[in-house]
């Protein structure tokens, strides 16, 4: 990573505040730390392939990143089908 371990510091940091505005928007669901791993596995709540696009190239870390989507569809045992999800 460019500027070594503060600039490290500064693109983990933007990553956090990112991440939370996004938490907060609804939009980043979920966000899991994979155990024994510098890795994650997040849900995203997006309207389209375009928003996760943009989301995930925005990411201060993006560049560092090895991504992997996987498309989610609702599950016809989950409770909460036919439900109204706020
Ligand atoms: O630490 C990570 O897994 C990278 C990351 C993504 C969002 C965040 O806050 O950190």
């Amino acid at each position: 990573m460019p500027g070594g371990t503060r600039g490290a510091a500064d693109l983990v940091a933007r990553e956090k505040a990112y991440c939370q505005e996004l938490r907060k928007s609804g939009e980043w669901v979920h966000i899991w730390r994979c155990v024994g791993q510098y890795a994650n596995i997040s849900v995203f709540d997006v309207a389209d392939n375009e928003a996760l696009h943009r989301i995930l190239w925005n990411l201060p870390l993006f560049p560092y990143m090895s991504i992997e989507v996987t498309p989610l569809a609702q599950h016809p045992s989950d409770l909460l089908v036919g439900e109204e999800v706020a």
